[in-house]
Formats: C-alpha cells, sequence, structure tokens
C-alpha cells in the first residue's frame, strides 16, 4: 500500500478488520517488519492522540520515529506554487517534501483544513504534495478533507462492542450480522472545525456492510456529497447516507451516536465556507438524548468540549466508547503501517 487516504485504500475492509483483530490479539507479531526503517511525522497543527498512537504502532512494528512539529522550530512552509516568497515563509515544500523524504521510509501527515479556501482545502493541496514530490509511501493523518486512521479505529470499536453486546466471537470476523444503526450528529462548539472527521466517518461506515447509517445537523451543514456516497470497489454496490434534520427522528433506535461539530462545508452556499453557522445547545448530546436511542454508545474521536458536544454524564457513562475508541487508534494504525512496510 503506498498511501492512506480513503478505506478503498485497504482493499478488502473485512480483511483488513481481520487483520486488525489479529494485531491487537500480538501488537508485536510483525516487529521485524520495520527493523532499520524509518517512519516521519510531519504536523502541521495540534495533536495528542495520532502523535502519539501513530509512533506507538510505528514502534511495535520495529521501526524508528522521527517527528517534526513544522510550527515549532522548522522554518516556515509555504504550500501554493507562484507565489514570490517575501513574507514570513522561508522555504517551500517543494523543496522541504524530497528533502524530508531523503530521511526516511514511509511519511504522515497531518495538515487541517484552513477553512478559508474551500477549492484549496478540498483539492487537498498539501496532502497531495506529500503523494506525488515524496517518492514514499504516504499516510493521512487528519489532512484537510479526512482522518481515515480515526474513522477506522471507529469501526474497530463498533464490531469490538456490538459482539460484546451480542454475544458472538470476533475470530473469523465479518460483517454478516444484523445492521448496526449508526448516528453521525453534529453538535455545537465555539470555534470553527474542520469536516475531515465527520467526512471520514460517513465514508468509513458507508464502506461497513453492516453498518446503517443516519447523519444528522441542522441546514446549511451538508457535508460534501463526494463523502455521502460510497461505491464498493469489489462489487459496484453503491450506499448513500441517510440525511435526517430532526435529531430526534435520527436518534430513534440508534446503537451508536457519533458527535461532531463541524464548521459549514459550503456545499448549498459556497460563500459561508469556514462559518459557524449555529451554536444551538439544543444539539449538545445530553442523557435525554440518549434516552431516545436503542441503549446507544456516544463516541467522539476527541479532543472533546464538555459541555458544548456532550454533558459530563454522558461521556462518563458505561456507554461511553472514547476510550476505547483512542485505544484503537493504535490499532488501526498498525495494519496501515504494517501494510506499507510489506510494500516496500
Ligand atoms: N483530530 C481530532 C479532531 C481535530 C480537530 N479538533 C479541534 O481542532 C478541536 C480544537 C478545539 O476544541 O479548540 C477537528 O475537529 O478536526
Ligand atoms: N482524534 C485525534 O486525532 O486526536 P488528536 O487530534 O489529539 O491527534
Amino acid at each position: 500500500m503506498r498511501s492512506f487516504v480513503n478505506p478503498q485504500d485497504l482493499g478488502d475492509l473485512q480483511k483488513a478488520m481481520q487483520e486488525a483483530l489479529e494485531i491487537k490479539n500480538d501488537r508485536f507479531k510483525y516487529q521485524h517488519l520495520g527493523k532499520n526503517k524509518t517512519l516521519m511525522m510531519i504536523f502541521f497543527n495540534n495533536s495528542l492522540r495520532t502523535r502519539l498512537s501513530t509512533q506507538k504502532a510505528a514502534m511495535n512494528l520495529g521501526m524508528n520515529v522521527i517527528v517534526l512539529d513544522v510550527n515549532a522550530g522548522a522554518w516556515k512552509l509555504e504550500t501554493e506554487r507562484g507565489v514570490i516568497m517575501d513574507g514570513d515563509k522561508a522555504e517551500h515544500l517543494l523543496e522541504a517534501i524530497p528533502v524530508m523524504a531523503c530521511y526516511c521510509d514511509m511519511i504522515g501527515v497531518r495538515s487541517f483544513a484552513g477553512l478559508s479556501d474551500r477549492e484549496y482545502d478540498y483539492a487537498e493541496t498539501v496532502l497531495n504534495q506529500f503523494l506525488k514530490y515524496s517518492g514514499k509511501p504516504v499516510f493521512a493523518m487528519e489532512t484537510a478533507t479526512v482522518h481515515p486512521l480515526q474513522a477506522f479505529a471507529d469501526l474497530i470499536t463498533m464490531e469490538e462492542s456490538w459482539a460484546k453486546d451480542n454475544g458472538h466471537s470476533l475470530d473469523n470476523f465479518d460483517f454478516n450480522h444484523k445492521k448496526m444503526k449508526a448516528v453521525l450528529t453534529w453538535a455545537p462548539h465555539c470555534r470553527a472545525l474542520p469536516q475531515a472527521v465527520p467526512n471520514s466517518y460517513v465514508q468509513w461506515m458507508l464502506a461497513a456492510p453492516d453498518v446503517e447509517l443516519v447523519v444528522t445537523h441542522p441546514h446549511g451543514y451538508e457535508l460534501d456529497p463526494k463523502f455521502l456516497e460510497y461505491t464498493n470497489p469489489a462489487t459496484g454496490e453503491v450506499r448513500r447516507a441517510v440525511v435526517e434534520y430532526d435529531q430526534r427522528k435520527a436518534f430513534e433506535g440508534a446503537d451508536f451516536i457519533y458527535a461532531k461539530n463541524w464548521s459549514c462545508p459550503g456545499v448549498t452556499e459556497p460563500a459561508d465556507y469556514g462559518k459557524i453557522l449555529s451554536k444551538d445547545m439544543s444539539w449538545t448530546v445530553d442523557t435525554e438524548h440518549m434516552s431516545w436511542t436503542n441503549n446507544g454508545k456516544f463516541l467522539h474521536c476527541l479532543p472533546v468540549r464538555r459541555g458544548l458536544i456532550v454533558t459530563d454524564d454522558v461521556i462518563e457513562s458505561p456507554n461511553s466508547l472514547v476510550i476505547p475508541e483512542a485505544a484503537n487508534r493504535e490499532i488501526s494504525c498498525s495494519v496501515v503501517i504494517k501494510r506499507m512496510l510489506e510494500s516496500l
């Protein structure tokens, strides 16, 4: 595997899930693969989980790890071509990428959406330059529009929880069981946040044949249509997300509630791209919201702002999966790095 951006990059998702569960049973099974290989993690934005879980996964696989925080000690990088570099950016990505690639065998990139230029963000301008000019396998550690390591970990967490509650084994994992109802709900926030997490969550839930997905949000927060539709590469089957503007209706009978804030994706009104359109606190997930579900489990990628996205009671309840979800980041990342090591 030379790039990891979308679920299709993993090929057969059932196989990838089996691999994840196998690695979870023995995290060091493939330690020989990474000997004398170096992962470079490049952060244009802050991180707690991605930084730690990716480093841990690489170490489990026997790799050396270099971490670069671009905004803490490196030269400020220009990312657009054709500009006169007379501002504060001393180096261009087009030199920096091949230079960084000299020192490693694999690259992870975190580069959030700037939320001011929709076209620039949705073209994945930074990620694509790494894919094009590094000559190394590259994986997304949350980029302008996607966060696949998170969504893969979310799926693992849901499958584990479902298997435990329904008394079936995860040995020889397959998707052939009763469908789980998952709801992605927008929730209020004080800052404008990217759409990467909801985009990937929708994409991955549509890729999982055992998930029935409903997306709920106020009007104006419609996600980019390319993420609301998924074509199975093996069968050609197309699945589309159901959008329900009534949050209560969406929650009814849900097995999983995935809460997340995102700013306006600018689909219906391009001029609103990246803006906060609503701070409606009736969308905050509290115990009353959870009472509408089928004893639903609560998920969030973290970091989460309590009181805005979710109440203390819900996130601390036995139905909250936020910690196992974060723990599974080590597992999703191990599968990705293993696949990339195998391709070297
Ligand atoms: N990687 C997980 C989420 C990262 C980011 N959240 C944030 O920036 C939250 C920051 C804050 O709450 O101030 C996002 O929404 O995409
Ligand atoms: N969920 C997640 O990606 O967390 P960090 O932003 O802390 O890496």
